[in-house]
């Protein structure tokens, strides 16, 4: 396999005389498990390791590697161990983030070509929570494609409806409807896929996603299992992978950061347009521009020619920081409502005293 089948093209290969280290070699991280990460090269995916200066060369949480993005490692052990130097520019990145709050950031993947928006036909279909969803991607420079699945499930005037009423709203993403069921559309959404390029699924709870993955997986169940190795200190470690290579040559990513994003709420009275400020982002310089401060942010430059009207972007800001708009992971919510049960039992104790 050739690594720009792994999605290695000339924006990379331009970028490697920028790095700090200029030997090593190129390769793609496909798991993150705590410390330790999973690389994938053009022969084979071995565990790797943060060089011991990794951290000290960095700015934030955000530096650090994720799923997805390239890094400049150097082979030990006959290539069956790496050491992760770098990490190259991200081309796209998709992220939970409240507005200028650097700590408030999240990263959930790099380097995705398209996400695919997944709303089921019969329930699940909604107009501001897929906006909502556009705008995450636009944001990060991700190309959304809307799949409209379990469409057995309606009739084809319910259907046709549905995508009038995407169409109505300015929404101009491609839709595509599916059924992992009857089979229809996956043909299409196969042919969508193409070699080299990264996808993901984002959508609520129940959509289908998994059905889905299984069904664009499943052929490849190879790439499905763990991957047990030794990692540096001899421990035999297991970790599961989330960057696939499926058999058509293109590559899945499905992180547990990325399920939790299901749970995408829906706030009242946020449906102002937001294309244009979305689309404007797709323009900033960096992938992970926060719309503030950054130099080459199309945003500041748009608000400061008046392209783009303040109020605008302020509420395009307000959209990006609402608590329910990149939700808090579950995990982090469980550990919230402990915290509060521990504050309740405390302040339960003092009133007693
Ligand atoms: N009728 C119909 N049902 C489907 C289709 N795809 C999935 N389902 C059903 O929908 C339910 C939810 O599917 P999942 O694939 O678990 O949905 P999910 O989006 O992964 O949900 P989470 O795992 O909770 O994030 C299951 O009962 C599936 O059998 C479809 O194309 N048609
Ligand atoms: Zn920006």
């Amino acid at each position: 396999m050739d690594i720009r089948e792994l999605g290695f093209d000339e924006w990379f290969q331009k970028e490697q005389k920028n790095l700090k280290k200029s030997d090593g070699s190129p390769a793609r991280i496909s798991a993150v498990d705590r410390d330790s990460y999973l690389i994938r090269n053009d022969t084979r995916e071995i565990r790797a390791e943060l060089a011991g200066n990794f951290l000290y060369n960095i700015d934030s949480d955000m530096d650090m590697p994720c799923v997805g993005d390239w890094v400049n490692v150097q082979y030990f052990d006959n290539g069956t161990f790496a050491v992760i130097y770098d990490l190259y520019p991200r081309k796209s990145f998709l992220q939970r983030k409240a507005a200028g709050k650097s700590k408030d950031r999240q990263a959930i993947a790099a380097n995705i070509d398209t996400a695919f928006i997944v709303q089921s036909c019969d329930a699940n279909f909604n107009i501001h929570r897929l906006e909502r969803y556009i705008v995450m991607a636009l944001d990060g420079r991700v190309n959304p494609v809307l799949l409209l699945s379990k469409k057995d499930l309606v009739t084809p005037d319910e259907l046709s409806r549905m995508i009038e009423s995407v169409q109505n709203a300015g929404i101009r993403c491609t839709i595509l409807p599916i059924s992992s069921r009857t089979e229809e559309g996956m043909a299409d959404l196969k042919a969508l896929m193409e070699t080299g390029k990264t996808y993901c699924l984002l959508g609520s709870s129940g959509v289908g996603k998994t059905t889905l993955l299984n069904r664009l997986i499943g052929q490849n169940i190879f790439e499905t299992q763990e991957v047990r190795e030794f990692d540096g200190k001899g421990r035999h470690t297991t970790t599961r992978r989330q960057l696939t290579v499926l058999d058509g040559g293109a590559m899945l990513v499905d992180t547990p950061g990325m399920r939790e994003l299901g749970t995408l709420g829906m706030g009242d009275g946020i449906h102002e347009s937001f294309a244009d400020a979305a689309e404007l982002a797709n323009d900033c310089r960096f992938a992970d521009c926060t719309h503030t401060t950054e130099d080459g942010c199309a945003l500041l430059a748009a608000l400061s020619d008046g392209r783009l009207p303040r109020e605008r972007y302020e509420s395009y800001m307000k959209l990006l920081s609402e608590a329910d708009f990149h939700e808090l992971s579950y995990a982090e919510k469980r550990k919230k409502d402990k915290d509060f049960g521990r504050f309740i039992k405390t302040a339960k104790k003092q009133v007693r005293k």
